[in-house]
């Protein structure tokens, strides 16, 4: 589901939300200077249960402070924030049991532990029941493949297969609500995949409510009908993929290997951008289809291999303030 819902449907509601942290910082040999950082600026959004949502931006635009205020880890400076009807800075302990929450940089398990003790040690944090506790580990276990795992040793375990381990930390007690930051972040294809497969099985079959917070445009396109780009503390377009990358006018790429050195293809829908040795760069519009033009190329070429490349995230959003906003998609920066 694509847009916004009225405010009784909402499991994560933002209102007019703020976040202004004071620095200090050198101002000449002796003197400090105060500043303000207005790290999230005025952001309002709603998220309905079961919804899985991306939440993006590029360094700094204000997404882990947004989060941190939806887990009650920070108070906002100003506005109003509900997560499952629960004020997080107010009542965060309450919050806790019903959210769950993976930082893709840091991992909120025991390093030193193999990964079965660290479970138990987060059962009895969350006071799991016995059978709940089984039955969620053991489905955890088989979809994420963490079966010959759990003796080792956190330390031990690949970025991978850690991340696998934490995204099934954080569900164990059956949270309502998911917040991923960087969920797939420095994985190989085959643990993306794994992970993004895992993902779609909870919100599908749990109905959790997800947050996603991501610098791969695949992770969205994969997983999240809604998008939200935050730039300068500001919530800049909310909507579909395919809008914004309307809205950038942005270019995916289409890699393909040929069996031989060619000379640049020419083909509808797409322009060669490069080319090197038997491998060609095909820029196509991003909200369009590449099913029509690897058809078009394999019908006339001999090809070895295809892969799509999104574009940046960083790209996207450039193109975004060089572009006129679109009024239904578009969030208007005041
Ligand atoms: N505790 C803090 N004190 C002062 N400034 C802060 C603090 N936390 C964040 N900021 C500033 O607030 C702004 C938003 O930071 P935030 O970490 O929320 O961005 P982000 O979108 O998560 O970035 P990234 O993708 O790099 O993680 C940045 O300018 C950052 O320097």
């Amino acid at each position: 589901m694509v847009g916004t819902v009225d405010g009784n449907d909402a499991h994560i509601e933002l209102d007019a939300v703020e976040k202004v942290f004071d620095v200090r910082r050198k101002a000449g040999r002796w003197r400090r200077e105060r500043h303000q950082v207005r790290a999230v600026d005025g952001i309002s959004f709603s998220v309905p249960r079961g919804e899985m949502v991306g939440y993006i931006g590029p360094n700094g635009a204000g997404k882990s402070t947004t989060i941190k205020m939806l887990t009650g880890i920070l108070m906002p400076s100003g506005g109003r924030v509900r997560v499952a009807g629960i004020d997080p800075s107010r009542d965060r302990t309450k919050l806790a049991r019903r959210i769950g929450v993976v930082f893709g940089q840091r991992t909120t398990l025991w390093w030193d532990l193999p990964l079965k003790d660290s479970y138990q040690l987060v059962r009895r944090m969350y006071r799991i029941e016995d059978v709940r506790y089984a039955k969620n580990l053991a489905r955890c276990v088989d979809l994420l493949d963490l079966g010959p795992l759990l003796d080792v040793p956190v330390r031990q375990l690949s970025l991978g297969q850690r991340m696998r381990g934490d995204i099934a930390a954080a569900l164990l007690h059956d949270p309502e609500v998911l917040y991923l930051d960087e969920p797939t972040i420095g994985l190989d294809v085959v643990s993306k995949a794994k992970v993004r497969e895992f993902l779609r099985t909870v919100n599908a079959e749990q109905g959790t409510t997800v947050l996603l917070t991501t610098h791969d445009l695949t992770d969205i396109e994969q997983l999240c009908e809604r998008v939200m780009v935050i730039d300068h503390g500001r919530l800049m377009y909310d909507g579909g993929l395919s809008g914004l990358h309307a809205v950038g006018e942005s270019e995916r790429t289409l890699v393909v290997d040929f069996e031989r050195e060619l000379p640049a293809v020419v083909v509808a829908g797409a322009r060669c951008v490069k080319v090197e040795g038997p491998r060609q760069w095909l820029a196509f519009p991003a909200a369009a289809s590449a099913a029509p033009l690897v058809a078009d190329l394999a019908a006339r070429y001999p090809l070895v291999d295809l892969s799509v490349r999104e574009p940046a995230i960083e790209d996207v959003i450039a193109r975004m303030y060089s572009s006129p906003v679109p009024a239904q998609t578009a969030v208007p920066a005041e």
